[in-house]
């Protein structure tokens, strides 16, 4: 009997792209020799056919024409390693309308287009597969849609940004500058093209949408969630939590609540005890916390951005494309592809931020002189927010003091308004800085 081959399609060749050409041509014997298929790596496509590049592509198999490898006959498997959402969006279409397997990494893509994209993947029995797309090396996409499948999820929560959680690292353990250490995070690979996707938030915001997607069956717009980046972190911040028992993390927080089917979704720096297992995940690393009402807590960590652990989830999708591609296609039936774990409920609304309730640190850079502090506690007493805390120190600037309040459990909203009337205090210099205080259970 004749093997079969396969024919792969790498639409970029970039960080993600070479480090799937390394590993795919390294394995490829054995992965040909498990899954009874040849697999030829036949066409990439790149921006620029002339740039250098850590593996050796035949010139003969570049094109830049990346919506020609979607449309070829020829090509099984598209993988989409182009990033953004307009070229991306036309390459997986293309692909899905023609019935092929599309493996994608770009989770911006996902949460702005996922809804048409599973829509025509759907219509016309093309496969979309995007473990690489959360969490890098983390196989949480696989864990959510199908170790978990018996569960319902109160909290997901988590570390999703590689190079934030690197840059942090970085400042806290080496005191290092936040503009090097960004730096380095772009040569390891680690940062978006636009890196601030990354420092602002809404990479960490796309994928926390994929995993809100998968756990409770609705697409949620960054525009609906609290998305806060760590640009104005600061070495201070790092020693006032510190200080307090805390370490800072960029967190990404998924909370439904079943008594009120509210869901919220937000992102954003939170302090965390010292002694919490994700505030000792550093560097690159990733971490997951799943709360499923059946399993429990269940946690994921491993490396959440960079070429090879990228390209390892690429591969693990590649595989399962390989198996659903020797299925005759009349045969599959919708149970074959969980698209979303969700139950079949009442789809949550958005909680409003009232009901996000928390405590807080609120750094403040103040007048040092009398009578500031007692302002600033009437504006906080006013809005029902009870100070738990407060560390006063000397602030950088001249004749100023930096004030760290923190609170008792208070609300989103009580907080906004707070901040909205801190700013219109005269002594207060600078925008106040608002952290988080993780309360989730080990
Ligand atoms: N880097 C990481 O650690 C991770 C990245 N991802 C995601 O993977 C995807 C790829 O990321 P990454 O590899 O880092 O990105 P890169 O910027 O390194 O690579 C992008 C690739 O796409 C090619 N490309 C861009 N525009 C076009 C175009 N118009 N036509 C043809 N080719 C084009 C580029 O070509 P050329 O090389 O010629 O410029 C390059 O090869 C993104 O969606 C990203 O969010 C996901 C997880 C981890
Ligand atoms: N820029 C992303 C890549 C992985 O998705 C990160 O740093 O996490």
């Amino acid at each position: 009997m004749s093997v079969r081959t396969l024919r792969i399609g790498l639409c970029g060749l970039g960080t993600v792209g070479q480090g799937v050409w390394k590993h795919l041509t390294a394995d490829r014997p054995e992965l040909e020799a498990r899954l009874g298929v040849k697999l030829e790596l036949a066409r990439g496509a790149v921006r620029n056919p002339k740039k250098r590049r850590s593996v050796r592509i035949p010139a003969s198999k570049l094109t830049t024409d990346a919506l020609a490898i979607a449309r070829d006959p020829s090509i099984d498997i598209v993988c989409e390693l182009v990033g953004g959402t307009d070229l991306a969006r036309e390459i997986t279409l293309e692909a899905l309308r023609r019935g092929k397997v599309v493996v994608s990494a770009n989770k911006a893509l996902i949460c702005a287009h996922g809804a048409e994209i599973f829509a025509t993947a759907r219509e016309h029995g093309g496969r979309f597969l995007f473990e690489a797309s959360v969490a890098g090396g983390i196989p949480i996409i696989k864990a959510l849609r199908e170790g978990l499948v018996a569960n319902r999820f109160p909290l997901i929560y988590g570390i999703l940004n590689g190079t934030c959680n690197y840059i942090l690292t970085q400042m806290e353990e080496r005191d290092a500058p936040y503009t090097q250490v960004l730096g380095d995070a772009k040569r390891l690979g680690y940062a978006e093209a636009d890196e601030s996707l990354d420092v602002e938030g809404w990479d960490a915001a796309h994928k926390a949408s994929v995993l809100a997607y998968l756990a409770h069956g609705v697409w949620v717009r960054p525009e609906q969630m609290i998305v806060e980046g760590i640009a104005r972190i600061t070495p201070a911040d790092f020693k006032n939590a510190n200080a307090l028992g805390f370490g800072i993390k960029l967190l990404a927080v998924i909370w439904r609540d079943f008594e009120t089917n509210e869901l919220s979704v937000r992102v954003h720096p939170t302090l965390l005890p010292e002694s919490h297992v994700v505030a000792k995940v550093n560097g690159v690393f990733n971490a997951i916390s799943v709360q499923g009402d059946v399993v429990g807590t269940t946690l994921y960590i491993g490396r959440g951005a960079g070429q090879d652990a990228t390209a390892s989830a690429v591969i693990s999708d590649i595989v399962d494309a390989v198996a659903l591609l020797r299925r005759q296609k009349g045969e599959m039936i919708d149970g074959d592809f969980i698209e979303t774990t969700a139950r079949r409920q009442a789809p949550p609304r958005i909680a409003p931020p009232e009901h996000i309730e928390g405590r807080y640190y609120l750094r403040l850079t103040v007048e040092d002189k009398p009578g500031v502090l007692s302002a600033i506690a009437a504006v906080t007493a006013r809005q029902h927010v009870s100070i738990a805390s407060v560390i006063q120190s000397p602030a950088e600037r001249a004749g100023a003091a930096s004030l760290v309040l923190t609170t008792h459990r208070s609300n989103e909203r009580a907080l906004r308004n707070t901040i909205a009337r801190l700013r219109r205090l005269r002594p207060v210099l600078e925008e106040p800085v608002l952290l988080r205080i993780a309360e989730f259970p080990e």
